[in-house]
């Protein structure tokens, strides 16, 4: 059976958070938020090792979570950007062309074991890959440049991209390999540029991501939800 494998880019410096460190590094029950992240993907059978893809001049791991586990290898080979992070993690991370590669953000540390293993169900038998996302839930507006409303955007076929996003390492390699460009936020819009069609595959509401302050009591509460 081909590997399952978990890249976490945690190369980004949090500046919509605006906090002193590193947003990965903030504290949410009294841990490491990027520590949460990691313990999840750890405890997932379906997964089989986690790359953690950190800045080459971070020093808040080793100082602040120096987590250790037999699952876990740590690069310094983060980029400018989170696709160029993902592109030199899987560079440096060995295997084989048809492995899964789930690529999950460090700044989601609300995913559970349970969901991760419900991923990897769902697509491996995939042709392409897929990821996680959620169908867009509220009316949608389009906006001018004065910030009046220019239209209602139609929102049937929307959806809002989460991770993990699952696909076999020579796709992925060669849908990255191409340039990390700014319309690359994301696994599958470098696989979708090839085009292919990435499966969406109903995320948990709970799978945020970690942005401005307010999120930080949001996950807060949802781990302290997950945890009674
Ligand atoms: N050069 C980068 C930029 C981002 N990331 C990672 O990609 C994930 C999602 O990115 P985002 O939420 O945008 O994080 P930041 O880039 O840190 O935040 P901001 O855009 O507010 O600066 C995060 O886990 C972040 O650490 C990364 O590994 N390398
Ligand atoms: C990959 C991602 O989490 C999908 O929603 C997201 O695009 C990454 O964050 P960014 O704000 O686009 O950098």
């Amino acid at each position: 059976m081909s590997a399952r494998l978990a890249l976490v880019p945690a190369a980004g410096s949090g500046s919509r958070m605006g906090s002193d460190i590193p947003k990965q590094y903030l504290t949410l029950l009294g841990k490491p938020l990027l520590a949460i992240t990691l313990e999840s993907l750890l405890s997932a059978d379906s997964i089989d090792l986690v790359y953690l893809l950190l800045s080459p001049d971070d020093s808040w791991f080793r100082d602040q979570v120096a987590l250790e586990h037999p699952k876990l290898r740590v690069l310094y080979c983060g980029g400018a950007s989170r696709a160029e992070t993902v592109r030199n993690g899987l560079l440096a991370a060995s295997g084989a062309a048809d492995d899964w590669i789930l690529v999950h953000d460090a700044a989601r540390p609300c995913l559970t074991p349970a969901e991760i293993d419900r991923l990897v169900a769902t697509l491996q038998d995939d042709p392409v890959g897929g990821l996680f996302a959620l169908p867009v839930a509220d009316t949608v507006k389009r906006a001018d440049a004065a910030g009046r409303v220019a239209a209602t955007v139609p929102r049937d076929d929307l959806w809002r991209a989460q991770t993990p996003q699952m696909f076999r390492r020579d796709l992925l390699s060669r849908a990255l390999a191409a340039g990390a460009s700014a319309a690359v936020t994301d696994e599958s819009s470098a696989v979708e540029a090839l085009g292919l069609a990435p499966r969406l595959v109903v995320g948990p509401v709970g799978n945020i991501k970690v942005t401005y302050p307010a999120d930080l009591a949001q996950a807060e509460l949802l781990l302290t939800m997950q945890a009674e």
